[in-house]
Formats: C-alpha cells, sequence, structure tokens
C-alpha cells in the first residue's frame, strides 16, 4: 500500500520503518528540513535501538522515501497517518494547533480519495472535528474516511514496541476505511481492536493515565515502606504475582517523566473538569509524582544537613534509558533544585547530554564518563537506569568520590556488589539502606 505519514517523530519515524519493512510504500513528510536531509541520507535524527538499521535497509530497498513538501509527499497515498505532536497547554489541555496546520496541509495538497489515519494522541472528539474541517476543505474529488489509530509504543522500544504490538486498536465510522488498515497491519499479525472512533480516542488517554497511576501508587508504597520498615523489592514481588495486578509498572523511582505520561494525565483530567466529572484519583497521581521527583534531594538534605557547596553526581538525565529524550525528565527538577541549594551539579548521560545541554544550559556540567562526573564527588545520584550506569564497577566509582555515598532513583544496583564494598552509604528508594564502614 502507499501510505503518507505527516511528522517524523519517535511515533512517525517508527511506524514508517516498521510499515516499510512489512512492505508498504512509505513516504514520511516533516517541515524540519534538517530532519529530513539527515532521514534522506539514513541517518536517524532520534536514538532509538533498531530504527536506523531498518531505516537503510527500507531505504536500500526502495520502500522509503522523505520530503518536506506536502504535495510530494500526498501524491498517490491510500493512507495518510498524521503523528505529529499534541503538546500541553498552559491549562492541561493538549495543544491541537500542529494537527490542525498537519490537516489544513492535506486539504490544501491532497488531490485523490484517501483514509486518514490519527495517530497522535488527542482528546475525544478530535477525529470527528478534524473529519467536518477535511469534509469542508478538501477538493471536491477527494473523498476522506478517518480512521482514530492511538499508538502505545514505548521510547526505547519503539520497534520491538510495534513490531510486536500488545493490541492495535483501530476505531472506525465506516467499516471498509477499518478494512482497508487492518489489510494494512496484517503483516504483524497482532491482536487488532476494531471499536468507535471516540473510544480509540479515550483508550490511549485512559491507559497512560491508569500506567502513570499504577506507578504513582508504587511511589507511596516504597515510602510507607522506608517508614515503617518494610522492603519495596519484596512487597512488588509480592503483588505483582497476583495476575490481577501484574508484575510490570511496579518500579519505584524517581516519578514518572516523558512526553507523555505528564502531558497525557494532565488533558485527561481536563476532559474530565470540561464535562464535570470528578476524577480526583488524577490529581493525586500528579501530586505524587511531582513530589517523588524530590525525594533524592530530600535524602540528601536529611543525610548533609546542607548541599551548599556540595558536588553531586547526576548519573543518568534521559527520562528512561535508551532514549536521549529529556522531555519531563525528572533530572531536569533534580538538578534545579540542587543548585537552587548551592550544590555543584556534574551529570553523565550517555547519550542525552546535548539535549540536557539545551533545557539546563551551563548550570550544571556535563561529563564525559561516570568516574569524570563522580570525581571529588560527595554523592552520586542515580537518575537513569542505563545498563552502563547498573553495572559501573562499583571500585572504581567509590574510590574517585569524596565521600562513598550513593543515592540510587532507580534501585537499580547490584545489591551484592553494594554489600561487597568495604565502605559505602547506599540509599535505594523504599528499601533499608545499606551502611557499611560509616563512622
Ligand atoms: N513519543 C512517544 O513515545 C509517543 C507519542 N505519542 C503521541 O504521538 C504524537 C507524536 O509524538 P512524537 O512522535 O513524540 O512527536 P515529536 O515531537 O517527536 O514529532 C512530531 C514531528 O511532527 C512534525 N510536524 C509538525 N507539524 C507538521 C506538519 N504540519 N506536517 C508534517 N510534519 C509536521 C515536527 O516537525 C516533528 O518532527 C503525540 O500526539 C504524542 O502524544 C503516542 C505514543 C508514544
Ligand atoms: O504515550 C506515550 O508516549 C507512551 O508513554 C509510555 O511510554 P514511555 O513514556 O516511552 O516510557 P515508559 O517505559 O512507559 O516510562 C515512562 C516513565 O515512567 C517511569 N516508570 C516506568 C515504569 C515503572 O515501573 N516505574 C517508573 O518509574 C519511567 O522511568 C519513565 O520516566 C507508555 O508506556 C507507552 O505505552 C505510551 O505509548
Amino acid at each position: 500500500m502507499n501510505v503518507a505519514i505527516l511528522g517524523t517523530g519517535y511515533v512517525g519515524l517508527s511506524t514508517g520503518v516498521c510499515l516499510s519493512e512489512i512492505g508498504h510504500r512509505v513516504v514520511c513528510i516533516d517541515l524540519d528540513e534538517q530532519k529530513i536531509n539527515h532521514l534522506t541520507q539514513g541517518i536517524s535524527p532520534i536514538y532509538e535501538p533498531g530504527l536506523e538499521d531498518l531505516l537503510i535497509k527500507n531505504i536500500q530497498a526502495g520502500r522509503m522515501e522523505f520530503t518536506t513538501s506536502h504535495r510530494d509527499g500526498l501524491k498517490g497515498a491510500e493512507i495518510i497517518i498524521i503523528a505529529v505532536g499534541t503538546p500541553q497547554k498552559n491549562d492541561g489541555a493538549a495543544d491541537l494547533s500542529y494537527l490542525e496546520q498537519a490537516v489544513q496541509d492535506i486539504s490544501i495538497h491532497l488531490e485523490q480519495s484517501a483514509i486518514v489515519v490519527l495517530k497522535s494522541t488527542v482528546p475525544v472528539g478530535t477525529n470527528e472535528y478534524i473529519k467536518s474541517i477535511l469534509d469542508e476543505r478538501c477538493s471536491k474529488q477527494a473523498a476522506i474516511e478517518i480512521i482514530s489509530n492511538p499508538e502505545f509504543l514505548r521510547q526505547g522500544s519503539a520497534i520491538m514496541d510495534t513490531m510486536q504490538a500488545d493490541r492495535i486498536i483501530i476505531g472506525y465510522e465506516k467499516r471498509e476505511a477499518a478494512n482497508k488498515i487492518l489489510e494494512m497491519y496484517r503483516p504483524l499479525n497482532v491482536p487488532i481492536l476494531l471499536t468507535s472512533i471516540r473510544s480509540a480516542e479515550m483508550i490511549k488517554y485512559a491507559s497512560n493515565s491508569f500506567l502513570a497511576t499504577k506507578i504513582s501508587f508504587i511511589n507511596e508504597v516504597a515510602n510507607l515502606c522506608e517508614a515503617v520498615g518494610a522492603d519495596i523489592k519484596e512487597v512488588a514481588a509480592g503483588m505483582g504475582k497476583d495476575k490481577r495486578i501484574g508484575e510490570t509498572f511496579l518500579r519505584p523511582g524517581i516519578g514518572y517523566g516523558g512526553s507523555c505520561f505528564p502531558k497525557d494525565v494532565k488533558a485527561l483530567l481536563h476532559t474530565a473538569d470540561l464535562h464535570g466529572v470528578h476524577f480526583s484519583l488524577l490529581k493525586e497521581t500528579i501530586a505524587i509524582n511531582d513530589l517523588q521527583q524530590e525525594t533524592l534531594v530530600k535524602k540528601a538534605v536529611n543525610r548533609f544537613g546542607d548541599l551548599k557547596g556540595r558536588k553531586i553526581a547526576l548519573l543518568g538525565l534521559a527520562f528512561k534509558p535508551e532514549t536521549d529524550d529529556m522531555r519531563e525528565a525528572p533530572s531536569i527538577k533534580i538538578s534545579r533544585l540542587l543548585t537552587n541549594l548551592g550544590a555543584k551539579v556534574a551529570a553523565y548521560d550517555p547519550v542525552a547530554k546535548e539535549n540536557a545541554r539545551k533545557i539546563l544550559g551551563d548550570t550544571i556540567t556535563y561529563s564525559s564518563s561516570i568516574n569524570e562526573a563522580a570525581l571529588n564527588s560527595d554523592a552520586v545520584f542515580i537518575i537513569t537506569e542505563w545498563k552502563e550506569i547498573k553495572n559501573v564497577d562499583m571500585e572504581n566509582l567509590l574510590k574517585n568520590m569524596k565521600h562513598p555515598i550513593i543515592f540510587d532513583g532507580r534501585n537499580c544496583l547490584d545489591e551484592e556488589s553494594v554489600k561487597e564494598c568495604e565502605v559505602i552509604e547506599y540509599y535505594p528508594i523504599g528499601r533499608p539502606a545499606i551502611l557499611i564502614g560509616k563512622k
């Protein structure tokens, strides 16, 4: 099938390479000339495992092209996927301005009939709104059908999540259009659920909000474990064995971040408020998360009394491992809290350094290795559980530090290696501290 995709961000690009991998001819359209130039040469503008290999392979196979021209990109497309950003407005609502522009671009340049598939995360009712604009503005010979097809991939495992999705949701009005999208996805051989358009839109927000709430829940249980002397590792393992609860998304930490959980929970709350529905659970999910991002700083203040002049090494900056994305990363708030308290922050991240610099500028320093960041530091904060950070050589790390003190915001260091250290103060989340040789 001939597919055009508007927006080559995490979602548009991952979808594009996967659809061409299963045999479709894909043209990706983006306004960003630099992105398109890179992509044309087979260079991925984002760090996403496995993506660049598929990109190069499918360009060489003649199944993938890139353009900044909507006119060229939409020519001959049977299916048009919209994957532009829907960021958060100040009042928590989703900002639909990129989407409106994309729809405007389609209505100006589309000359044939096509199915428009809305993959961006959008509030309930948006697909109908988009359809009405397209019906009104598209040329008379272009009949448009609309499909709501929200995306559930995670950054850092986007290709695997697309190729082996738990489910694909197809929200439709006309069964014929749904059949065509079923056919497009059929080679993936994954479960597909057909729903109404409004249900599809709601499934996306409800799923993200549920997962975010699960994280806030386990973080509060972890805080309680610390207070009462229980161990969250054992507690989460015991809870997770119950199939109704499930083992995933029970990792306590420094709060959720990223481009979607924070904004999508707020957008769902905004929708609930608009419709007079009392969804205060989501308010708590957000409030708990905001506080949880402060937890390492509070622990350090408890330990040192005052952080003025202390050097803190932040290991990891990205909001999760295997991505260079810094959107809503807990490291941003943590860095700002630390520098406001007079601490000096030296940070290391294997791939997110440049994106972090755009946000944090020279308020912190950026190191090119774990040991460089930790050199002469009063404490290490583990922010992102990159493999390299989880597997750090403890002996080497500690000998470089002024004080052998680690606050592990991801509970990711190997407990046995910690226990083998001659001198260490190790403070995980929701678990007893390990204090060896502390005076
Ligand atoms: N990032 C993620 O992991 C996931 C994101 N989503 C949702 O998918 C949507 C896209 O998210 P990301 O890929 O992260 O966004 P992104 O911000 O990484 O990429 C959006 C791209 O769209 C381009 N664009 C904007 N207007 C355009 C237009 N008129 N024509 C062509 N290109 C245009 C931008 O230049 C940019 O490259 C959002 O609604 C998001 O909530 C859903 C699931 C996962
Ligand atoms: O709509 C989206 O953008 C996507 O949002 C999340 O994916 P993503 O944000 O890429 O990453 P996750 O692995 O879900 O992690 C999100 C945040 O939660 C944190 N997290 C996750 C799991 C956990 O147990 N504990 C925890 O603190 C992570 O550290 C990270 O900061 C969802 O998992 C995807 O299904 C969804 O498509």
